[in-house]
């Protein structure tokens, strides 16, 4: 399996990135993953192929991800684009400059979207998107998004043939080589130590059994004792509250600007202003607008086969499991496994009525949700020290099968606000 997909990857991109080289951890994932990718970029679709890398290119520089840039700005070149265009959004067709409202808030604040943003971009006399295109567009940004996630989640280094890469550059691509040292991985801002970072290493030791003990606690009272629907809606709350305090102490410098974002777009507008003045998220609640029940057929109506593609791919994702933990096999992972992807939907305001969000606090320790928060709402300020401090027993594949829970998390929720929005222009 690992070698078509090798062989496949190679084929369509015309080398193994380092995307593909972690993902392989995952062969049935990134199976899926490489599918979707192929269809969005290469296949028969609403938008022209330099419009699609174009974008790509628009989604990583929201969070600075040289990584991805990079590598769209080859594709956009390779497929004929524009070079001019790469010297900045405002360079671009207004078509696309119109997208960049949506792009931001999709990238950082996502339940801020109405009806009348997709309005804006559907109505203009000129310059107008189809729905199909905007529906293209909306998974294209939110998948890169998402990918910039799981590059700084992973500590991906730029390619062989970029800065900070290996040895060679091709001339054709050096001017806009914008990649620097693409994230914190290089040790340099590795010198200021986290409070999470001074757990003693004799409490890693038994972190695993800690955590598998906990399960089955939880797993035991679940039967006992039923929660009122007022108590349950508070811990959802509470949770919800609570996840926007969680930074770590690395979060209090500032980034260092960095040459992709200065490209395309104003860097002041991030979730981190949101975060501090503690605005208030409004609570989304599933049964009113769900993936499987509306998100889902809306894609498939207007794209068709790419709402089969993405549900494919979040189900991999959301189902993966190897009965591991750790050194310790046969362990049935799937509540710690929801308790990640439930507290990255709280984070964005998303509720599962059914679910009891005390068991998030059980779950995930602070290290581990300052390395959620951080991959998922601002992923260009992970560093190494965050990857290292949460569960420290736990395989390198482990916490890359975490990182493609963040990844879909995140997707699967930007989408069910942006998706809803355009339900609701449309009605
Ligand atoms: C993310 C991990 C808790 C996944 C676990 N190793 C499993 O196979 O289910």
């Amino acid at each position: 399996m690992m070698h078509t997909l090798f062989a496949d990857s190679f084929a369509t991109l015309g080398r193994l990135d380092n995307v593909t080289l972690v993902m392989v951890f995952h062969p049935q994932y990134l199976e899926s993953f490489l599918k979707t990718q192929h269809y969005l970029l290469q296949m028969d679709g609403p938008l022209p192929l330099h419009y699609r890398h174009y974008i790509g290119i628009m989604a990583a520089a929201r969070h600075q991800c040289s990584y991805l840039v990079n590598l769209h700005v080859n594709g956009f070149l390779h497929v004929g684009g524009d070079p001019k265009w790469l010297n900045g959004l405002e360079n671009a067709p207004q078509k696309l400059q119109n997208l960049g409202e949506l792009n931001k808030m999709l990238a950082h604040r996502p339940w801020l979207i109405t009806k009348e943003h997709i309005e804006q971009l559907l109505k203009t006399e000129e310059n107008s998107w189809s729905l199909a295109e905007l529906i293209h567009a909306v998974v294209l940004l939110t998948q890169y998004h998402s990918l910039a996630s799981f590059t700084f989640g992973c500590g991906i280094s730029p390619e062989i043939d970029c800065e900070g890469g290996h040895t060679f550059r091709p001339p054709s691509v050096s001017n806009y080589c914008i990649c620097d040292i693409t994230n914190g991985y290089h040790g340099v801002d590795e010198i200021h130590a986290s409070p999470t970072g001074s757990i003693p290493s004799t409490e890693s030791v038994c972190e695993v059994e800690a955590l598998m003990e906990k399960m089955k606690q939880l797993q035991e009272c679940r039967d006992e004792e039923e929660a009122s629907q007022e108590e349950m809606a508070t811990r959802f709350e509470r949770e919800k509250r609570e996840s926007m305090f969680v930074c770590s102490s690395e979060d209090e410098e500032s980034a260092p600007t960095r040459d992709v974002s200065r490209h395309f777009e104003d860097t002041s507008y991030g979730y981190k202003d949101f975060s501090r003045h503690g605005m208030h998220v409004p609570t989304f609640r599933v049964q009113d607008y769900s993936w499987e029940d509306h998100g889902y057929s809306l894609v498939n109506r207007l794209y068709p086969d790419v709402g089969q593609l993405l549900d494919e791919k979040f189900h991999i994702a959301y189902n993966l499991t190897y009965n591991t933990m750790a050194m310790h096999k046969d362990v049935d992972t799937s509540m710690l496994r929801r308790a990640i992807w439930n507290y990255i939907h709280c984070m964005f305001g998303i509720r599962y009525d059914d679910y009891d969000y005390g068991e998030i606090n059980q779950l995930l320790d602070r290290s581990f949700k300052v390395y959620i928060k951080t991959v998922v709402c601002t992923p260009e300020k992970t560093t190494k020290r965050m990857y290292d401090s949460f569960w420290r027993q736990f395989e390198h594949s482990e916490k890359v099968h975490v990182n493609l829970l963040l990844v879909e998390a995140r997707m699967q929720a930007e989408l069910l606000y942006a998706l809803r929005a355009i339900t609701r222009y449309m009605t």
